[in-house]
């Protein structure tokens, strides 16, 4: 009996495994315990057998004074240990890193990868690679020669990474009342994938495991017997030995995400993008939530963008209103059970740029009041051209109603996804009282983003403070237009700041009352939005295309601390 593999599990595997625990911990879900679990019991039931005779062979040899002793199928208990706990932090590190990453847009669709790569060449290059591979390591075994231990490694793993190369989606997959052609195979998924979730978790954890086989080599931990190996090194003390690189791709849950079965690729992706480049608050919160909520979000983060861009990049006041009376017709329209044509309405009224916005907004679990609502809010903007110059937030409740109607429903739509996709039972009081919480935290962010943008607005002819508040600075509407960065106007958006900061901190304890894997989340996202507020009430805050920032570092600190707090 000897302590050796022991200590090399206590030097070199658990401390990894609890840093990692401690870094997923804020962002795990029951889907990622999950994940990790079924990882896990796939490693341990298709690794055992192997291992078991490879030892019944005497390939692979531990010597009794560096092991424990209890063994299972005569594999010692360390050994049996080490499939769980590789495949462990593998598998976590696969998770942190692909957190970013919206697993959906690459799901089909794409016949080349980004770069141009032709991608269904893949698909034979790599049939031909590893069925080659796998009658080159049958072969060395039938040899029974040096090339025995690699032999037994490559037609073990080969036919997992077989497997993974052609597993398929389901040949149809539907997205509300769309359905979409698509069969995918996993190497497209997976060439089609960033490095960062693809490359790196396996890069990784190989170079370092096999920094500790070579420690645990050179001290006789372990041995692969002499005449069963290649005898090749990679550098002095380390054995060519695939075999963590094959069972960490085995352990890279690349297929089978939540939204697997989602084939609107190309919808997505331009849902992802627009958030991606209009709002680096939500985008950075949309990374923390999972599955069907993180997909819904994006697409209801879409719909509100470009319906808000339609409304206001149009010409002329005409335009504007002829934008919100066609989204008017489109929300009546997909909401009318009876008619099946909202995608000939869409094609047919709407820019090729918008339409999938519009197609994929998830109507059959929004329900219409907000989304409509919206739409009004928009129109009060339209307001602002009239030609009486009178402005409409002529006072404080105007602007508690605008506000409410341009960001308390979008609240209210994402509450609405969250009980959705949720599997927490609530009574409707329950519920209704969150949803009205949400509603407050909405118009504090909607305070905050009016705070933001005085200047760029006073530049389009718009003034959202009160009217009643600027006469109470002695200001008239065309000094904030000439002078938005004056001190009185400097004064007055601290007390639409102040108000702000009072309305989320009435709000805010709701997200503790929402369903667990949605609080840290939302924390995320509520939290990134008022930090700009919190930034604009700091000296010499950074101005970027006219508008505060919150430096990235800081974004991601806000992040962290709203999810472990
Ligand atoms: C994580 C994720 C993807 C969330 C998506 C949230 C979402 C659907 C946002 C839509 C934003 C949007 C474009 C709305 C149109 C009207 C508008 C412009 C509203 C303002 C948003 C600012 O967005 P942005 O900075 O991109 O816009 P501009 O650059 O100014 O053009 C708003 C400030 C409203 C945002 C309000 C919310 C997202 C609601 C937040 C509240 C909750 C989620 C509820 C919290 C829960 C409780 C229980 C308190």
């Amino acid at each position: 009996m000897g302590y050796d593999y022991a200590l090399v599990h206590l030097q070199y595997t658990i401390p990894p495994a609890v840093a990692l625990t401690f870094l997923y911990r804020p962002l795990c879900t029951s889907l990622a315990i999950y994940k990790v679990a079924f990882l896990i019991v796939i490693a341990v039931i298709s690794t055992t057998p192997w291992d078991s005779y490879l030892i019944h062979h005497k390939i692979w040899t531990y010597p009794p004074h560096a092991i424990l002793g209890p063994t299972l199928f005569s594999i010692p208990a360390e050994e049996s240990f080490f499939f769980v706990i590789q495949t462990y932090n593998t598998s976590l590190l696969y998770l942190l890193l692909s957190t970013p990453t919206f697993h959906s847009i690459y799901l089909c669709g794409k016949k080349r990868l980004r770069d141009g790569r032709l991608l269904w060449l893949w698909a034979p290059l790599g049939q031909v690679f590893l069925v080659g591979t796998i009658l080159a390591g049958l072969s060395m075994i039938v040899a029974k020669g040096e090339g025995l231990y690699m032999g037994l490694i490559l037609a073990w793993a080969g036919p997992f990474i077989l497997l993974l190369w052609h597993v398929r989606s389901p040949p149809v997959s539907t997205f509300e009342s769309n359905t979409w052609r698509c069969r995918t195979l996993a190497y497209q998924f997976i060439l089609g994938l960033p490095l960062s979730s693809t490359l790196l978790p396996i890069a990784v954890p190989t170079l370092y495991l096999w920094l500790v086989d070579t420690w645990a080599l050179k001290r006789g931990t372990w041995v692969i017997e002499s005449g069963t190996k290649l005898g090749l090194h990679l550098w002095d003390g380390l054995e060519i030995d695939i075999r963590q690189r094959a069972s960490y791709l085995a352990s890279i849950p690349k297929t089978f995400s939540y939204g697997a079965r989602i084939a609107i690729t190309e919808g997505l992706s331009q849902a992802l993008a627009r958030l991606k480049q209009k709002s680096r608050s939500f985008y950075l919160a949309s990374g923390v939530f999972q599955g069907r909520l993180r997909i819904d979000l994006i697409l209801l983060y879409s719909f509100c963008r470009v319906a808000d861009d339609l409304v206001d990049n149009a010409s002329t006041v005409e335009e504007a209103r002829h934008w919100v009376h066609r989204l008017k017709q489109f929300l009546t329209i997909s909401y009318d059970r009876s008619q099946r044509s909202t995608r000939s309405y869409i094609m047919s009224v709407f820019p090729e740029s918008v339409q999938s916005a519009l197609v994929f907004l998830p109507t059959s679990y929004l329900s219409l009041p907000p989304l409509y609502d919206l739409l009004e809010g928009f129109e009060t903007d339209l307001n602002f051209s009239l030609p009486n110059n009178v402005f409409p937030i002529h006072d404080e409740s105007a602007l508690q109603i605008y506000a409410s109607r341009v960001a308390g429903t979008v609240a209210e739509s994402c509450l609405e996804l969250v009980y959705h996709h949720s599997l927490a039972s609530t009574s409707d009081t329950y519920r209704q009282e969150i949803i009205q919480a949400g509603g407050r935290m909405g118009v504090a962010l909607q305070y905050i983003n009016i705070a933001r943008d005085i200047a760029v607005d006073a530049r389009i002819g718009r003034i959202y403070i009160p009217t009643s508040w600027l006469e109470d600075e002695g200001l008239a509407p065309s000094d904030v237009l000439k002078y938005p960065k004056s001190a009185k106007v400097e004064a007055l958006r601290q007390r639409l700041l102040d108000e702000a900061m009072e309305i989320y901190h009435e709000a805010k304890g709701a997200i503790d009352r929402l369903p667990l894997e949605a609080r840290g989340p939302m924390k995320v996202a509520v939290e990134s939005y008022v930090e700009i507020g919190r930034v604009l009430r700091t000296r010499g805050y950074k101005i970027k295309a006219g508008r505060a920032t919150v430096p990235k570092l800081r974004r991601v600190m806000v992040a962290w601390k709203a999810l472990t707090e």
